[in-house]
């Protein structure tokens, strides 16, 4: 098994990765980028990818919400939660009053932000791919930059000095990364699972996103995320990207991604899997599986008489 991970080593991805059971003893190779990784899955050179998607604190990762919704289709087949904490990492003899730029991810600085402005407001934010990354970058002495915002682990490891730990502004932060690989059998249902869908608006016109919701409503599906974002084509085209509670198999998921199918004809199931945080949805009665199998049969005798 040959897994790919947003790299370089020491990112909280990589940690991610690290929680899927068999990872330690399987060959992983860091990418530089959220979209060379999956590049990585769609060419076949890495057989899964580990990727951010979204965090407590900023929300969705566009990059990695854009990337798995067009082109090649990829499949999520787990999603793994990290706590995070960050450290101020600094070359030997740096004091927080001298540091003019300080580089990290950008989902990293926005959890950070409050810190940042109340103790090195001077630094200027310099963006890297990574927060593993922007350490790596202060032990080659042309990076531009003095400071990384990173795990306290890579810290450590390339011998940098932490000046300040515990520095995002959110001590509970967690983010949530998925397991992606290219689609074939789909992970069994757990009874706490989650459906993700990417679904084009499908016309500019007033109640088109309720009507997508009502197909969810309906059946009684929860969502726990929806987000839109655009599509690049013009101002104003946007798909949503949406988390449901339950699996395909489940017949009331099955039964509202049917009916979304009719609206949106370029719906994109991206997966369905088990749910980190093993929470099980409720179900109602008149959504369970038992309820769509007596309708279908209820159905088929007045059809067959
Ligand atoms: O840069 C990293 O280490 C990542 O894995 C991406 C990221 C950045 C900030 C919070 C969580 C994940």
């Amino acid at each position: 098994m040959v897994y790919t991970f947003l790299g370089p080593e020491g990112t909280f991805t990589e940690a991610a990765l690290l929680q899927v059971p068999g990872a330690e003893e399987a060959v992983r190779i860091p990418s530089s980028s959220v979209n060379a990784a999956l590049e990585m899955v769609r060419s076949g050179h890495a057989n899964a990818a580990v990727v951010p998607i979204e965090n407590s604190v900023e929300g969705g990762v566009s990059a990695t919400l854009d990337a798995i919704s067009v082109g090649q289709p990829l499949r999520i087949l787990r999603e793994i939660l990290v706590p995070i904490t960050f450290v101020l990492a600094v070359r030997p003899g740096m004091e927080l009053a001298d540091i003019r730029r300080v580089s990290t991810h950008s989902h990293a600085w926005a959890q950070c932000r409050n810190w940042a402005e109340a103790n090195i407001p001077q630094a200027e934010y310099i963006p890297s791919s990574s927060t593993a990354a922007a350490a790596v970058g202060l032990t080659d002495g042309d990076s531009g930059f003095d400071a990384a915002i990173c795990a306290p682990l890579v810290a450590a490891r390339l011998g940098l000095n932490v000046i300040a730990r515990g520095i995002g502004d959110y001590a509970e932060a967690v983010t949530r990364f998925i397991l992606v690989s290219l689609p074939g059998l789909l992970p069994e249902p757990t009874g706490a699972d989650k459906t993700t869908v990417v679904i084009p608006l499908p016309e500019d016109r007033p109640g088109a996103l309720m009507e997508i919701l009502e197909h969810f409503t309906a059946r009684g599906v929860n969502l726990s995320r929806i987000e839109s974002r655009p599509t690049g084509a013009f101002l104003g085209d946007y798909f949503f990207s949406i988390d449901a509670d339950g699996h395909v198999f489940d017949a009331r998921v099955a039964d509202a991604l049917k009916g979304l199918h009719r609206v949106s004809p370029g719906l994109r199931f991206l997966g369905s899997y088990p749910r980190a945080d093993y929470r099980r949805p409720e179900v109602l009665p008149h959504t369970s599986d038992q309820a769509f199998e007596a309708a279908d049969q209820w159905l088929e005798s007045l059809i067959n008489g």
